[in-house]
């Protein structure tokens, strides 16, 4: 339930209202456990683990989807003895969420290089056999997961690789230490704090009022065209960078602005995706691929990517070599901002 819901309907129903205060009530309560380092250990005694082996998630397959299963602290406890590993290493794990019961989630990544020397990566094999699942690239699974289990184990993903990456302080050369729910390092020597990195990426469909432009990149898997995006620069707002990576990649400048919607994308390295419709200039619409950037770049009409989105991918080759045209997943933001534009072709109003 979004925050904005729970305003907006607060005064018709005390219903809604309850659902405000619980997550009131939750954001206070991870809050507590990010600042206070007893609260947090604390709850780990009641609290949750999601499991990971060197980034990828415990999973256990039901019938058509992934279910990631949950232990507790005194299972983890006795999985640790049992192959012989120090407990210590529980402090590795990070705070990833709660219930509306206050049951805290956190995760741990067993196979990564504990901060203990002495708790080396442990066997993969032997640790998914003891645990009846797999540990199975978050990229092959995400789209058989449900929702929440999906945005969870993108999070605990994107933190787990942040401190893997985040072991020493870029001043002193010294070993950093997480705070216990893993919202920070700090740099002993030096009192340095380092936060986890959200990489800002802005995502566009433009349109000219009636075809919309879509590219696609060597990476992208065959036949597939998604809206453009690029990374922000330093010091960019993000009107500055649409206008950049519209320019940059296809040679167009765009005139006006719509803010959509954001995502938490975990591939490659987990950024933030803040998805704009725009439109070009009247009569401005020639393409100019820059070819460093993109594969391919075209003008699709209306009827084309309203029936390119009623279709699921990916597909196979054609008996004339060629790949059927087809859209990002629905899970991905580039293809809610497709089917917005599919719905209402005049979506970009502010000038950018
Ligand atoms: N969720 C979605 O719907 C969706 C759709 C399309 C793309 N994406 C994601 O958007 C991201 C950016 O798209 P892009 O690849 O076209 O970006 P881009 O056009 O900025 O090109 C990538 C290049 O930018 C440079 N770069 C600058 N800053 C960077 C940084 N902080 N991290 C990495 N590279 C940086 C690198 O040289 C890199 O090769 C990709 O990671 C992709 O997974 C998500
Ligand atoms: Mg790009």
């Amino acid at each position: 339930m979004s925050l904005y819901c729970g305003i907006a309907c607060r005064r018709k129903s005390f219903w809604c209202y309850r659902l405000l205060s619980t997550y009131v009530t939750k954001t206070r309560y991870l809050f507590e456990l990010k600042e206070d380092d007893d609260a947090c250990k604390n709850a780990q005694k009641t609290g949750a683990f999601y499991l990971f082996h060197s980034l990828a998630p415990l999973l256990q397959k039901s019938e058509h989807q992934y279910l990631a299963p949950q232990h507790s602290l005194l299972e983890l406890e006795k999985l640790l003895g049992k192959f012989g590993q120090d407990t210590q290493r529980i402090e590795d794990s990070v705070l990833i969420g709660c219930s509306a019961q206050r049951e805290a989630w956190f995760a741990l990544d067993l196979g990564l290089n504990s901060s203990s020397p002495i708790n080396a990566s442990l066997q993969k094999r032997e640790m998914e056999t003891e645990l009846k699942g797999s540990f199975i690239e978050l990229s092959k699974a995400l789209l058989q997961l449900n929702v929440k289990d999906a945005s969870l184990l993108s999070t605990a993903q994107a933190l787990l690789r942040w401190h893997d990456a985040h072991q020493f302080c870029s001043r002193s050369g010294q070993p950093t230490k997480k705070n216990m729910a893993g919202s920070k390092r700090v740099c002993p020597s030096n009192k340095i704090i380092y936060y986890p990195q959200v990489t800002p990426v802005v995502i566009t469909l433009v349109s000219d009022g009636t075809q919309c432009l879509l590219a696609r990149q060597s990476s992208f898997p065959k036949g597939m065209y998604s809206a453009l995006a690029g990374f922000c620069d330093i010091g960019e707002s993000l009107e500055e960078a649409v206008r950049r990576e519209v320019a940059e990649e296809v040679g167009l400048e765009v005139e006006r602005l719509q803010y959509s919607a954001s995502q938490h994308w975990p591939f490659p390295n987990s950024s933030l995706m803040i998805a704009c419709h725009a439109t070009v200039k009247r009569g401005q619409t020639e393409i100019q691929v820059n070819l460093r950037e993109l594969e391919a770049a075209a003008w699709f009409s209306h009827d084309e990517v309203a029936k390119a989105l009623r279709r699921n991918g990916p597909y196979t080759q054609q008996l004339n070599g060629t790949f059927p045209f087809w859209l990002p997943p629905k899970l991905a933001i580039a293809h809610q901002l497709i089917k917005e534009w599919v719905e209402k072709p005049t979506c970009s109003a502010l000038p950018a």
